[in-house]
């Protein structure tokens, strides 16, 4: 008998609280979590290490093939671990972002990594999060939410995450970043940022966290006990 794990995408653009929303969402439902986002950072950080170029496809599919790359959660923090190596704090650096959305424009890049997110789907269920979750890895997910904000709004909180690490930050150079990041993302060929047919697409630029969390979890409870 085939059991069916049940699983919640969340997709949208850089900023947009994804990765917020999905680490509530998997501790209040108790579900495992996917942060596809890491997987393409760190692939890109692989590349840098190893002097790959982040636009050699025949290079960065044999990388991409062969991860060797742990998370381990401690306590509410998961520490990425790659080739033996603590990269948590590189990874979530702009440029580590910027390199990754090079690396996931490639077509036999993003194949080659398919199969190591779609096997995070186990039971009670997953939170998934990142740009194609509901169009591509898991085309026939339970629930699918789009969380998008202007951005403007996404650039101010992300100003605000860093100055939160003390890091000194300028606004118009962190805009610039978001939406050439957000460029890359949208037109690219293959799986590019965009809302699955069937997604609620919640715009989040004047809602609060809280806000934001309560109506994913109405959504959730109607997907969930109606289908
Ligand atoms: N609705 C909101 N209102 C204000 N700030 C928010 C909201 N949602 C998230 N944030 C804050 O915005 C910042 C970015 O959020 P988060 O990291 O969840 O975005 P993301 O979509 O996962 O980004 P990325 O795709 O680049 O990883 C965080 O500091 C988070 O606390
Ligand atoms: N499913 C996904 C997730 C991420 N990407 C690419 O990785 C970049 C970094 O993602 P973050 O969520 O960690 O900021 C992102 O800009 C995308 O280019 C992807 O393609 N597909």
């Amino acid at each position: 008998m085939s059991t069916h794990a049940p699983v919640i995408t969340v997709d949208g653009p850089s900023g947009a609280g994804k990765g917020t929303l999905c680490m509530l969402l998997a501790e209040k439902l108790g579900w495992k979590l996917l942060d596809s986002g890491a997987i393409y950072r760190v692939l890109a950080l692989a590349a840098i290490h190893h002097g790959v170029d982040l636009e050699s496809e025949d290079a960065l599919v044999p990388l991409a093939a062969h991860l060797d790359v742990e998370f381990v959660a401690e306590g509410e923090l998961v520490k990425v671990i790659l080739e033996g190596e603590d990269v948590s704090g590189e990874l979530r650096k702009e440029e580590t972002g910027m390199a990754a959305s090079k690396v996931a424009a490639l077509p036999r890049v993003r194949e080659a990594l398919l199969r190591r997110q779609r096997a995070f789907s186990e039971a009670p269920g997953l939170v998934a999060d990142g740009r194609d979750m509901g169009t591509v890895v898991f085309p026939g997910a339970d629930v699918k939410i789009f969380l998008d904000a202007s951005a403007e709004e996404r650039a101010i909180r992300r100003m605000n995450q860093l100055q939160q690490k003390g890091l000194d930050v300028n606004f118009d150079s962190l805009l610039n970043e978001i939406q050439e990041r957000d460029d890359r993302d949208r037109n690219r060929a293959v799986a590019p940022l965009r809302p699955a047919a069937d997604a609620l697409v919640l715009d989040s630029t004047e809602m609060s966290i809280e806000q934001v969390t309560a109506e994913a979890l109405a959504y959730i409870e109607t997907k969930l006990s109606v289908e």
